[in-house]
């Protein structure tokens, strides 16, 4: 297309919300009118599935679960039940919020909190993350801290850094299922920190969980519901993401309100004037719906770091499935990556311009530059117009090489905005896994890793009985059968290595460089 169709395409294709000053151009997109008109059944089934699901219809039939994070931000459309429950649920966490800031709430040891070290991982995790990075005031009232990873090293890092104000640190420890390894360890890490320092834990804790199934916690300072209705990467609107953004300084309601008039907008079942539905079309287009081109996100402002890394999760264990509703085999997903502009520029967009054309990228463009005045870095441009034209030039340079994208436009980058845009990405989600016939809303892979890892730990144990009980080093391959698990060298080989680096008492002897040569021996003195 020459210029004049293009800005032509920009505007037929432009959408604009004008009271959240919300642009989306998806002219960039190459697809055809004929392909819209050949998805305009599928998108009317698209916005009846969201209405049912609004409804309160099973919208995740394999858990039997309702799907019900719209309703977070709009109770009134809530199944009537509920919506008392989501109002209190919100009024009880702006009162403790209140009590902490104001220092009723208080540790034992301290006249106030002053720091947050939030505990959960996945979607108890990466909203809160991502809105911290993106909302944090300058000086916020308690300071947040993540700890999202069963890593040692990790987690020592991050107590390091709390060391002398653990006692005046609110720990939240967030798990829908209550179960999840990764947290619970977390959380006993912590605990035994705590203990260390003769704190009393539970007095410094709140739970955000199916609180009988999270092991030790009974007995905290507060307990905020994570309900059945809402999902882990659905949740930042819910306790998971209120409580620790409100105790930071973030205006909790301004993101609801966000969230709820892209709701709105994308509840309109009308493809053109429904961004989300536009979104999803943009997705379809680029993979032939069936995830062939990835999708990099690249917001142009420092503060939506962490967007990718969010999207990642919400679009990817959402649309990547085995199996459509029908129970066909159907493999889909849409892969997610990015960082920012236009740092990647100096690093990965070589290849988006010039490499492997896999890919569609979506920018996320930022009209305020800063709320301050700007210097002049060269005459008559300011960082931001550098800024600013990075993002138009990348976009010009990708499109000239075949390269599509999406533009999302925001005013600003606050509470509002921000709830919209997750908003807007939590609707598109929905309307594309209606348009690829799929269940966005449960995530029967990651069990398959989860088992395994648990057959791997029964497995440890029962080579430290073995070791433990014989006191010549054992060959490999015997060792595995006397474990009952002779066809999993390798895995034994692995488990020994990594006891062996952590001085729990194993010991290899051999050339580690040919494993299968290795022998293994227990020696109590080199354990703790
Ligand atoms: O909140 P939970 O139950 O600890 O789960 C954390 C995350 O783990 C997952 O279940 C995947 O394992 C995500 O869907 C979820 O957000």
């Amino acid at each position: 297309m020459n210029p004049q169709e293009l800005w032509q395409r920009y505007q037929d294709w432009l959408y604009f919300h004008k009271d959240l000053g919300l642009y989306l151009d998806i002219s960039r997109m190459r697809f055809s009118e004929s392909l819209v008109e050949s998805l305009k059944p599928k998108f009317a089934r698209a916005f009846k599935d969201m209405d049912a699901l609004e409804r309160g219809g099973i919208a995740n039939p394999d858990e039997n679960r309702m799907v019900g994070h719209y309703w977070l931000r709009n109770p009134d459309i809530a199944p009537l039940e509920l919506k008392k429950q989501i109002i209190e649920n919100l009024d009880s966490i702006e009162e403790f919020v209140k009590k902490v800031h104001e220092g009723t709430i208080r540790s034992p040891e301290a006249q106030k909190f002053t720091d947050i070290l939030s505990i959960g991982i996945g979607g108890s995790a990466l909203g809160p993350e991502f809105v911290a990075e993106a909302l944090s005031p300058d000086k916020p009232p308690l300071r947040v801290h993540f700890i999202d990873n069963t890593d040692p090293a990790g987690i020592d890092r991050i107590l390091k850094r709390l060391h002398d104000r653990l006692n005046s640190t609110l720990v939240i420890v967030i798990s829908k299922s209550g179960g999840t390894p990764e947290t619970r360890n977390a959380m006993l890490e912590v605990k035994h920190a705590y203990e260390q320092q003769g704190l009393n834990f539970l007095a410094h804790a709140v739970a955000i969980s199916k609180i009988s199934e999270l092991e030790r916690i009974e007995g905290c300072l507060a307990e905020f519901p994570m309900f059945d209705w809402v999902g882990g990467r659905t949740s930042e609107m819910s306790s998971v993401g209120l409580l620790s953004a409100s105790l930071m300084g973030i205006d909790a309601r301004a993101l609801l309100a966000g969230a709820k008039e892209m709701d709105i907008a994308t509840r309109v079942p009308d493809l053109k004037r429904n961004p989300a539905a536009l979104l999803a079309l943009a997705w379809y287009a680029a993979g032939n719906g069936k995830g062939e081109k990835d999708m990099v996100v690249l917001p142009y402002k420092d503060a939506l770091l962490l967007f990718s890394r969010y999207l990642q999760q919400l679009v990817m264990e959402s649309l990547g499935k085995a199996k459509d509703l029908d129970g066909n085999t159907v493999h889909q997903g849409l892969a997610v990556y990015g960082n920012k502009g236009s740092t990647d520029q100096h690093a990965f967009v070589q290849q988006l311009r010039d490499g492997l054309a896999n890919f569609f990228v979506t920018f996320i463009e930022v009209l305020e530059d800063r709320t301050g005045p700007s210097i002049e870095v060269k005459p008559e441009v300011t960082s931001g117009d550098f800024l600013s034209g990075f993002l138009q030039g990348t976009r010009h340079a990708l499109y000239e090489n075949s390269r599509d994208s999406i533009t999302v436009t925001i005013a600003r980058v606050d509470a509002r905005s921000v709830g919209a845009l997750i908003a807007l990405y939590e609707r598109a989600v929905g309307l594309y896994a209606s348009l690829i016939n799929i269940n966005a809303y449960h995530q029967p892979g990651v069990e398959a890793g989860k088992k395994a890892a648990e057959a791997l730990l029964v497995l440890q144990r029962k080579i430290l009985t073995v070791l433990k009980n014989t006191d010549q080093p054992q060959k490999l391959e015997a060792l595995a059968q006397k474990a009952d698990a002779g066809d999993r060298i390798e895995d034994v080989y692995k488990i020994l290595r990594h006891l062996a680096a952590n001085r729990r008492g194993v010991e290899l002897h051999g050339d580690l460089a040919k494993p299968g040569s290795l022998t293994a021996s227990f020696n109590r003195a080199a354990s703790g």
